[in-house]
């Protein structure tokens, strides 16, 4: 029986190596691996764009170090600010279609969408650094496995939030894609809720066309939007993506979910208690954003055994009482 256990991992060790002969490992916990950044843009008043090349050569020439990480869902890394010992996490954006491309680095680099908190200790640090300057990574942390068998995905994000979703879109249609899995492809709703129109300059959908005499209404898409829009084009049949904006009014309300999830309005029953998460596999709503989008929208998360865990179905999606679909809050 002993022999047995050993020999498992050491065939699935010798079926990797086989598979991925020169695969080097990038990541290695719970060891931090310097990065170099590369490039700097900013693409709001409050967010850049940083993107990360590992320091070792060995694992730039490597032609899709993430390929594992990248077929299992969702995921993030944490960034040490070296000064505090402190670390937060950050989601890489998927390699993209639109602003991004494919990085010239074999596929090893990766891109961040990072937000300047006002005294925020990490986010501050990382928009004081210039290209150069030496950034140390761990992980990577899978978020949420996506399930082989779903089918639908409505995504509510909130500022940085839409990170996740481009990671969802990403795994779902361009991964199943590339691997000729096309009947496979699901339908992806996408949400991008922001404060003010600079975070999401050009991005118009649904019901919501640029009011006439806008300014920005003819003005050149922002950074995210044009990867949003080159994903549309992409997959035309399976993603929609819809915008709103709080200074413009537009709300992200129990109407708007309620089309997103196709139930009718008077469907929408008052739950007393239910567990967020459920055994369907094939619809997955996502919510993901800051903390108070999060709890306004599905509750709080809850700290369960020293980690964060999911809590119950709050907020909005509570008094909707939805019950078909899984929720994730992220
Ligand atoms: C899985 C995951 C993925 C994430 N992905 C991303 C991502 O891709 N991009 C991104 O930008 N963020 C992302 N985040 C959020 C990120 O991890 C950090 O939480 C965020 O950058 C803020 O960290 P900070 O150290 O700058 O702020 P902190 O120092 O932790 O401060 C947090 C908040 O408290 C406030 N605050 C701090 N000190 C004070 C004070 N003295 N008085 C009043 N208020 C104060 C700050 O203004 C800030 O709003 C992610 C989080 C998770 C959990």
């Amino acid at each position: 029986m002993r022999g047995c256990v050993l020999a498992i991992p050491i065939l699935s060790y010798i079926t990797y190596i086989n598979v991925f002969p020169h695969a080097p490992k990038i990541f290695d916990p719970p060891r931090f691996t310097p990065f170099s950044i590369t490039r700097r843009e900013h693409v709001s008043p409050t967010s850049i764009i940083l993107t990360l090349r590992p320091k070792d050569a060995r694992s730039v020439e490597c032609e899709d170090p993430y390929r594992e990480v990248w077929g299992k869902g969702t995921w993030s890394v944490e960034v040490k600010q070296p000064e505090l010992q402190i670390a937060r996490s950050y989601t890489p954006l998927p390699p993209g279609v639109g602003a991004g491309g494919r990085s010239g680095s074999g596929g090893a680099d990766l891109r961040f969408l990072i937000r300047r908190e006002e005294r925020g200790e990490v986010s501050r640090y990382l928009h004081s650094l210039q290209v150069g300057a030496q950034i140390e990574l761990r992980g990577p942390k899978v978020e949420v496995e996506l399930p082989a068998a779903v089918s639908d995905v409505v995504f509510l994000a909130g500022g940085t939030g839409i990170a996740p979703a481009l990671q969802v879109v990403y795994t779902l249609l361009e991964r199943r894609k590339e691997g000729g899995d096309t009947d496979r492809l699901p339908n992806i709703r996408i949400v991008w809720a922001n404060r003010k129109r600079e975070d999401c300059v050009g991005g118009y959908g649904g019901d919501h066309n640029p009011p006439t005499g806008n300014r920005d209404g003819n003005a050149a898409p922002g950074y995210i939007v044009r990867e949003l829009q080159g994903l549309q084009e992409k997959y035309p049949e399976n993603l929609q993506v819809q915008y709103v904006v709080d200074e413009e009014g537009t709300m992200l309300d129990q109407k708007r979910i309620t089309s997103l999830l196709n139930t009718r309005q008077s469907d929408a029953k008052t739950v007393k208690y239910s567990p967020v998460t459920t055994r369907i596999d094939s619809k997955l709503l996502f919510v993901s954003g800051p903390e108070g989008f999060v709890n306004y929208l599905a509750g709080p998360k809850k700290w369960e055994g020293g980690r964060e865990g999911q809590g119950e179905i709050g907020g909005v999606l509570r008094r909707m009482g939805i019950r078909d679909w899984k929720v994730w809050k992220l």
